[in-house]
């Protein structure tokens, strides 16, 4: 019998999060195929969807997991919904994907699953700037609604800074958000894996950043136990978006009740592995392996 193939889909392979994977996958007996999206070429007709990677086709895949960034999210989508219609099984689907990425429509699906959030505002038009401020208050932050990594999110501790920020983003086109800030410098990713926590750590902005990005020079340390509310809130979190794998991002809000600010589809190992101990990549491919061999084929065989 030949090895199953999990394609894994990474610009970079020489990632920690890429590498990690490959690495747990050939530990389990799999192939992994890392395919760069930018490399792809998907041909369709009435038969199907066959998909190519430089000049090779590539095999079937029992499995394919995401790991793109934001700039191509769209890419992304199309390309799992081609493993979807090969009946391999996505560790977060297309869509999942794409609603997870756009901040705004996110937080709409967590309100309506009545996860708390903090309060933020999306507007386009410049003459309702002040409206927009005011719903808000002091400091304010602002976000583009596709940024990563802390990068797109700035803090206006004045009505005249928040002033400019916003009338050069609308100036330029970007939508963005703005939400009401929450003081503590600090906050929680909590790892979710089908359904459970798989592992949490604190992370600390920096003296001279508000932001807690491991990117952004924040500090990651071991939450010793996960407060149960806040572990049951980033599980409704990343169910209210259908993902199966998350990084769900939470803050504290004035009374220390938990608030999701946002939920990462295709979160980082570095940080959490390092600090956790967890070996998230094989519970990651563990994962995708059961669900996988779970999936009856079109053909009545697996792929492979
Ligand atoms: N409303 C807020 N109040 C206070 N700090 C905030 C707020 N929103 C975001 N931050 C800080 O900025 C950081 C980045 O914000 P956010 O997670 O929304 O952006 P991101 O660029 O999508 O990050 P990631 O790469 O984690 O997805 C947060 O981890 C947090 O430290």
């Amino acid at each position: 019998m030949t090895a199953p193939c999990i394609a894994i889909l990474s610009r970079r392979p020489e990632l920690y999060s890429t590498r990690r994977l490959v690495a747990a996958a050939e530990h389990l007996g799999t192939v992994p195929l890392v395919l760069d999206p930018g490399a792809c070429l998907l041909a369709l007709d009435s038969a199907g969807s066959v998909l190519y990677h430089g000049n090779e086709r590539v095999p079937s895949c029992v499995a394919a997991i995401p790991r793109i960034g934001s700039p191509i999210t769209r890419l992304g989508g199309r390309l799992l919904r081609h493993f979807a219609s090969q009946g391999s099984y996505c560790l977060n689907g297309a869509a999942a994907l794409e609603l997870a990425r756009d901040k705004f429509a996110a937080l709409q699906a967590l309100v309506q699953a009545g996860v708390p959030v903090p309060r933020t505002v999306y507007f386009s038009n410049p003459q309702q700037r002040e409206m927009a401020m005011a719903q808000v208050g002091w400091p304010l932050v602002s976000k583009l609604l596709e940024g990563s990594q802390g990068v797109g999110v700035m803090l206006a501790e004045s009505a005249a800074s928040a002033r400019g920020l916003l009338d050069t983003l609308l100036h330029l086109q970007q939508e963005a958000v703005v939400q009401r800030y929450l003081a503590g410098r600090e906050d929680l990713r909590v790892i979710v894996l089908a359904g459970q926590i798989l592992a949490s750590m604190r992370r600390r902005a920096p003296l001279d950043d508000f932001r807690s990005n491991l990117h952004r020079g924040g500090e990651a340390t071991l939450v010793g136990d996960l407060p149960a509310p806040w572990a049951a809130i980033a599980l409704r979190a990343t169910a209210a978006l259908g993902l199966d794998f998350a990084g769900v991002d939470l803050m504290a809000d004035g009374d220390g009740q938990a608030l999701v600010l946002e939920v990462n589809p295709v979160p980082s190992l570095e940080g959490i592995e390092r600090v956790s101990g967890v070996d998230v990549a094989d519970a990651i491919m563990r994962r995708v392996l059961a669900a996988a061999l779970r999936i009856p084929h079109p053909s009545g065989r697996r792929p492979g």
